[in-house]
């Protein structure tokens, strides 16, 4: 395709001077431009399809970046990015000094609000529709949400608050709810439920007195005229939204420019919340997508559009989410008190052959990360075994149940961390860095990290065997090759293992690290710990190679501050010894998106920056070098 009439728009003032007749064209090109733009990239896929027609409509009907668009999670946001300027720097997205994957403040004065994680769009955009009000500036804000979106407990804390005056104040709010029957499974819950019956009952739903005026100048509004009068007696229920203070508009096909235009352009000026549910397509135009919606929720990378995603030639390597998935069903198998929980991940957590074997033991509870720690602690209580599969990244939203709901209560739930460490291409949004550091502060929980596939299958068996909560944490991807052994055998509690014996230096490797730091320590003759846990610490073997070595390094994939080196250093202050340390993670800085193992380089975690900064801070490195592995 051409692009003939998108490359003439390099702004939404470019788009706004088009006349309306030509925006269907627009959407066209933009939508291949887009599909065309991923099958070199990789990346989100289906949502952004969804949303190439809203994302024209907005822009045209609304004075951006003046009146605020705030799009929740962000990952929909490719059609946006290419209308605000950013059409020329698509090739470099999710690549390291390239563009985001998702909206970032300092990437576009278009991007009003940074996501990445659900359902923060309705109280940012309350909070700057408030701002608004306070300052006596005359303009919009705009939330787009999806339904899978709007499940989180968040979202609906936001309707709550901003459907009410507050001491005088209405916000001018407009909350969009892209419903497109899909999260990145088929969602679930009963608020599924209820937008399907809205839409079930759509023009019903567009007859009533509210949607009038705004559905005065299209189509539909003929529609509910004539629908209203067989209608009339009945009594017209509020949606749940009214309930909540908001004027509640739709459904509407979210495809369709004749419907959106006006319907935006009448919400616009309206003041006061208002609410517009608009239905979509996820993977819109592109059939493939339309089909498999789960499968083209994200492109791992390049493929050819006219093909769709295959199977690459060799078999992928097994990764640590596939290794999970199997101890989990192995699990289940062998204990008839487990029960598996997702906060809507079940495709990333690798969970799906689980949910097919044991339906029952089965709970995708929407994205609910806070609920799903609390329901694990409830079913804890009942003598049940609860494993909450959750990335490092969402279960920050989940910190208060953890320690309040399942720690002090020293409830039996292990917490299956994946997504440790740098993801890669999602960025700073979803790096699993923080988790040992506010894991390991919690009185009763265990902290494992597993340096391989075996390892962590038996670390998740460990921690499932321990009487109290666990974590176990392993990265996205796969490890170094380790075929699982089928049977499953507890890790010595609380115990690490010299891996090799070297001299002057002791490098103690937390988690996958353990391979660079060995191949370092080979260069280095030093020694290398795996600790497999930061907690219980093995503090006598700390000190033991305290005492027999020069130095100490820590290594781990997490942030430094309060991680596992510095668990390493508080054991050490403990005992009185003032050996040197040199704590190797990743920086009191967000990493942003690309290559994951470039971006493990550029942070000194690989075999080479691991002997150079042990190089750097202990001197030269020593000139005998033996072997002396122990395994
Ligand atoms: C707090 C949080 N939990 C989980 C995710 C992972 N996630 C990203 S998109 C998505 C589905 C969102 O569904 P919806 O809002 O309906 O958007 P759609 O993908 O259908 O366009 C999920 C679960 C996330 N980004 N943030
Ligand atoms: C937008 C979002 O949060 C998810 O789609 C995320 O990008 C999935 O990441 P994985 O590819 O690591 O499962
Ligand atoms: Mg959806």
């Amino acid at each position: 395709m051409e692009y003939t009439l998108l490359k003439s728009i390099d702004s939404p003032a470019d788009l706004r001077r088009l006349p309306r007749t030509e925006l269907r064209r627009v959407a066209d090109e933009l939508r291949a431009y887009v599909l065309e733009s991923v099958s070199r990239t990789g990346g989100h896929l289906g949502s952004n399809l969804g949303t190439v027609e809203l994302t024209v409509a907005l822009h045209y009907v609304f004075n951006t970046p003046e009146d605020r668009l705030v799009w929740d999670v962000g990952h929909q946001t490719y059609p946006h990015k290419v209308l605000t300027g950013r059409r020329d720097r698509m090739d470099s997205l999710r690549q390291i000094g390239g563009i985001s994957g998702f909206p970032r403040r300092d990437e576009s004065v278009y991007d009003t609000f940074g996501t990445g994680h659900s359902s923060t769009s309705i109280s940012a955009a309350h909070g700057m529709a408030i701002a608004a009000k306070l300052k006596g500036e005359d303009r919009k804000a705009v939330a787009i949400i999806g339904d899978g979106s709007m499940t989180a407990g968040m979202a609906f804390e936001a309707l709550n608050n901003a459907g009410i005056a507050h001491g005088g104040l209405l916000g001018d709010v407009l909350v969009i709810l892209n419903d497109n029957d899909m999260s990145i499974s088929p969602p679930v819950g009963a608020l599924n439920k209820y937008l399907a019956r809205l839409m079930s009952g759509s023009f019903y739903a567009a007859a009533r007195e509210g949607a009038k005026s705004v559905l005065k100048n299209t189509p539909l509004y003929e529609f509910a005229r004539k629908f209203e009068e067989h209608t009339k007696g009945m009594v017209v229920p509020g949606t749940i939204f009214e309930e909540f203070g908001f004027n509640y508009v739709g459904p509407i096909d979210g495809h369709d420019l004749d419907s959106l235009i006006p319907t935006l352009e009448n919400l616009r000026d309206k003041k006061g919340p208002q609410f517009l549910h608009i239905v979509t397509k996820k993977g819109a135009g592109y059939k493939l997508a339309e089909a498999d919606p789960v499968k083209y929720h994200a492109a791992s990378g390049k493929f050819d559009p006219a093909v769709g995603f295959v199977k690459p030639a060799t078999p992928p390597k097994t990764t640590f989410t596939q290794v999970f998935g199997e101890w989990l069903c192995d699990m289940a198998e062998a204990d008839a008190r487990l029960v598996g929980i997702t906060p809507a991940m079940r495709e990333g957590s690798g969970m799906v052959d689980f949910h097919k074997r044991f339906p029952q033991r089965y709970h995708d509870v929407g994205i609910a990360e806070q609920h799903s720690v609390t329901f694990a602690a409830g079913l804890a209580c009942e003598g049940l075994k609860p494993v909450v599969a959750i990335y490092s990244t969402f279960l920050q939203r989940a910190y208060d149940q953890m320690v309040h709901d399942v720690a002090i209560q020293n409830l039996p739930v292990l917490f299956a961390l994946d997504r440790a460490g740098l993801v890669g291409a999602d960025g700073a949004t979803h790096a699993g860095n923080y988790d040992i550091a506010f894991t390991r502060c919690i009185p009763n929980m265990a902290v494992l990290t597993p340096s391989d596939e075996d390892e962590c299958r038996q670390a998740l068996y460990t921690g499932f065997m321990h009487d109290g909560p666990a974590t176990v944490r392993y990265p996205r991807g796969a490890g170094v090759g380790v075929v699982p052994a089928k049977a499953m055998a507890a890790l010595p509690w609380g115990k690490g293992e010299v891996r090799r014996r070297g001299q002057r230096v002791a490098i103690l490797a937390f988690g996958t690290l353990l391979h660079p730091a060995l191949e370092a320590a080979e260069r280095l003759d030093a020694t290398v710990a795996n600790m497999r846990f930061v907690k219980p610490l093995d503090t006598e073997l700390v000190v033991e190679l305290a005492r027999s070595h020069d130095a100490i390094v820590t290594a781990e994939d997490g942030c430094i501050m309060g991680g596992a080196g510095s668990a390493v250093t508080e054991a050490l202050n403990a005992a009185g010894l003032t050996v040197p340390v040199l704590q190797l993670g990743l920086p009191d800085e967000f990493i942003e998106h690309g290559d994951p193992v470039k971006l493990m380089s550029l942070c000194g975690l690989d075999a080479a920056g691991i002997e150079a900064s042990i190089v750097k801070r202990f001197g030269a490195r020593p000139v005998v070098v033996r072997s002396t592995a122990v395994r």
